[in-house]
């Protein structure tokens, strides 16, 4: 692991060093199974999220990751431990609780994009807004689609958009609400190097121009370098916490993995150009 200037490990407790925090877990710990055949999937984790910053989860396969985020986002309930969002305990919340949660403060991006599909695209971006009975914030809206590059696309339904529009259509949708934070679950996935480096390039740029707060399952070691701070996972544990390292240092946290990482033709070509 490299411990350069630009590098800094803040050892493996997750505790990041500055700044405010968004969402934390507290001796966060799941379990799936009984006890003969217990998993242990999270295992006393703590970690701190800040307030505009884009932080990348990675690991191998089983180590984890979803877990947490499905768990920081409410969508699972913690074994044991505590999840903190804006200073709420979610692993306390009843249902009701937790969807104002995911309504107000929490947007998700997944790989499978998710839209609807007899939508167009603006309809989709202002979907959860209407399912909320918030407000339309017009400005906003139009701020966000000339970010993502949509406005020739708005009347357009998912299945005339590309792959990579599609999933701008899943970031403007989860940006439009500015919630308190965005959990991705490896939001490029599912696209070419091409539109992998667009996706990426606006989830940066609003961590930058907005101060959004990011967090990113990836096994891409390419869209890991466009975050902040990399978090690794390991049988439930974090083990490394690499603040702004280069693709040449994440790379070597898992040399010798084999096949855990990509790093085949899409991770190759997704540069990482405007990620600085
Ligand atoms: N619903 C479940 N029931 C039983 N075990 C589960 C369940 N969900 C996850 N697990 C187990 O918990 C561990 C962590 O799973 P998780 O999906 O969080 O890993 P991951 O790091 O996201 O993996 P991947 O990169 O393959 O998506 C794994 O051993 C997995 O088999």
């Amino acid at each position: 692991m490299g411990a350069g200037k630009a590098t800094t490990a803040a050892g493996a407790n997750g505790t990041a060093a500055d700044g405010e925090v968004v969402a934390r877990a507290i001796d966060l710990t799941k379990t799936y199974g009984d006890k003969d055949s217990q998993v242990v999937a999270l295992d006393h984790v703590n970690v701190e999220f800040m307030r505009g910053q884009m932080t990348a989860i990675m690991g191998p396969s089983g180590s984890g990751k979803s877990t947490l985020m499905h768990c920081m986002a409410g969508l699972d309930k913690p074994t044991g431990g505590k999840v903190i969002v804006e200073g709420l305990d979610v692993s306390a919340m009843n249902q009701r609780q937790l969807t104002k949660l995911r309504r107000d403060q929490i947007g998700f991006i997944f790989q499978s994009f998710n839209l609807v599909p007899t939508l167009t695209a603006e309809e989709n971006i202002l979907l959860p807004l209407q399912i909320a009975k918030r407000p339309i914030d017009r400005a906003w809206f139009d701020k966000v689609v000339d970010v993502v590059g949509l406005r020739s696309r708005l009347t357009h339904r998912p299945s005339q958009l590309s792959g990579g529009q599609q999933q701008r259509v899943a970031c403007a949708r989860a940006i439009m609400a500015r919630p308190s934070v965005i959990f991705a679950d490896e939001p490029t996935g599912n696209l070419d190097s091409h539109s992998s480096r667009e996706v990426l390039g606006f989830l940066k740029n609003s961590v930058r121009e907005y101060g959004q707060t990011i967090v990113m399952v990836t096994h891409d070691p390419r869209a890991a370098s466009y975050a902040d701070r990399v978090l690794v996972l390991a049988d439930g544990r974090i083990t490394q916490d690499l603040r702004h390292p280069t693709y040449d240092e994440i790379l070597e946290v898992f040399a010798g993995e084999g096949d855990e990482v990509e790093d085949g033709p899409q991770a190759d070509a997704t540069s990482r150009e405007g990620a600085e």
